[in-house]
C-alpha cells in the first residue's frame, strides 16, 4: 500500500510525557510547554491527565494547567479520563476531548487502573455517554497491543476484541498502544491489518514507546497498513508509571524528521519542535532522548 500523504500527530509529552516524572514540574512550565506547542501547529496536544492524585502525583494540577494555557483556535486538548470522576473535572476544564484507557492484557488492567478488562469497559461506558453528551470527542486506548510487562505475549485477537468493545462505546478514535515498546514491524502490521477490519483505518493511531529503538520502523509499518495518526512526544520524554522499565514515546523530532524526508505533510514546523524540546529538556534536568533533535539543535548551535 503507498503511504499517507498526510499525518496527524498527537503531541502527547504534557501528559505521558510527563506524568512520570519524580520531581514535580511547575504548573507553568507545563503551561508553557503546552502554549509553546499549540504556536507550533500541533492539531492535537494530549495536555493533561484527571485520574486519582494519588497514583499520579504529577498529574495533579491539570485543572490549574488547563486553566492557565493559552488555547489556540482549532486545536483539539485532550485529557485521560479513567472514570465519571475524571471526566466531570474534564468538563469543568473545557477540555475538546476525553480519553478512556484500557489494556489488551488483564495483568496490565489490574496496574494501571485496578480493574479487570470487563469492568473498565462497564465503568468506561457513562464515560463515553457523558462525552457524548456534552458533544466532546472521545478517544479510547488500548495498552499492550504489542507485548505486556507483566503477563508477556498479547495476543492479537485480545487487541481486536477491546477495539471493538470501545468502537462500540462510540469512539471517534482507538490507539493501538505499544506501552512498552517491544513491537516490531512485522507484528505492528499485523495487529494494524487486524484493527482495521473492525475499525476504519482512519480512526485508528499508532502509540509507539522507544524502548527496543523500533518505534520509527513501527510507523512506517503502521503507515503501510493504512494508518495516518501517530502519537510522538518532544525529546522522547514518557513512560508509564505502571510499565517499568519502558522508556519514553518516539520522539516527535525524530517522527517529524522522518515524515519530511518522506514528502508527507503534517503541518507541524520541525524547528520550533527542536527548540521546544531542548528547552524541556533544560526544565526536567536530562538530556533529550531525541536524535533528530539534538543533531539539528547542534547545527544550529554551529
Ligand atoms: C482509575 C483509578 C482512579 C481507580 O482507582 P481506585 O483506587 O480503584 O478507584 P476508587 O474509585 O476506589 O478511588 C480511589 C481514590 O481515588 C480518587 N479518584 C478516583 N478517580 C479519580 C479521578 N478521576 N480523579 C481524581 N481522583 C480520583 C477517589 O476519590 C478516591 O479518593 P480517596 O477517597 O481515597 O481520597 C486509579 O487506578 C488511577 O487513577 N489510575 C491512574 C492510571 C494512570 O493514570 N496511568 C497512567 C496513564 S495510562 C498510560 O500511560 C498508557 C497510555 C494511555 O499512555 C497508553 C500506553 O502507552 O499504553
Amino acid at each position: 500500500m503507498s503511504l499517507p500523504t498526510k499525518v496527524k500527530i498527537v503531541e502527547v509529552s504534557p501528559r505521558d510525557g510527563l506524568q512520570n516524572e519524580k520531581e514535580f514540574i511547575p504548573t507553568s512550565v507545563k503551561i508553557e510547554l503546552i502554549n509553546r506547542l499549540s504556536a507550533a501547529g500541533f492539531p492535537n496536544i494530549e495536555a493533561v491527565s484527571f485520574v486519582s492524585p494519588k497514583w499520579v502525583p504529577q498529574m495533579a494540577d491539570g485543572a490549574d494547567v488547563m486553566a492557565g494555557i493559552q488555547r489556540r483556535p482549532g486545536t483539539i486538548y485532550s485529557a485521560l479520563t479513567p472514570n465519571l470522576k475524571g471526566f466531570d473535572a474534564a468538563l469543568a476544564a473545557g477540555m475538546d476531548e476525553v480519553v478512556i484507557f484500557g489494556a489488551a492484557s488483564e495483568a496490565f488492567s489490574q496496574k494501571n487502573i485496578n480493574c479487570s478488562i470487563a469492568e473498565s469497559i462497564a465503568r468506561f461506558e457513562p464515560v463515553a455517554q457523558a462525552a457524548k453528551s456534552a458533544g466532546l470527542r472521545l478517544r479510547a486506548s488500548i495498552s499492550c497491543s504489542l507485548g505486556c510487562p507483566y503477563q508477556g505475549e498479547v495476543p492479537i485477537g485480545a487487541v481486536v476484541d477491546v477495539a471493538r468493545r470501545m468502537l462500540a462505546l462510540g469512539c471517534d478514535e482507538i490507539d493501538v498502544a505499544d506501552t512498552i515498546g517491544v513491537g516490531t514491524a512485522a507484528r505492528v502490521e499485523q495487529v494494524m491489518r487486524a484493527v482495521t477490519e473492525v475499525v476504519e483505518p482512519s480512526r485508528v493511531a499508532g502509540h509507539f514507546h522507544d524502548t527496543y529503538g523500533q518505534s520509527l520502523a513501527n510507523i512506517l509499518a503502521a503507515m503501510q497498513a493504512g494508518i495516518s495518526i501517530f502519537h510522538a512526544s518532544v525529546a522522547g520524554l514518557g513512560g508509564c508509571p505502571y510499565a517499568k522499565g519502558a522508556t519514553g514515546n518516539v520522539a516527535t523530532e525524530d517522527v517529524l524528521y522522518m515524515l519530511r524526508g518522506l514528502d508527507i505533510d503534517t503541518g507541524i514546523d520541525l524547528d520550533a519542535v527542536v527548540d521546544i524540546g531542548q528547552w524541556i529538556s533544560s526544565h526536567i534536568g536530562h538530556k533529550s532522548s531525541s536524535r533528530a533533535g539534538n543533531a539539528l539543535a547542534a547545527r544550529k548551535a554551529a
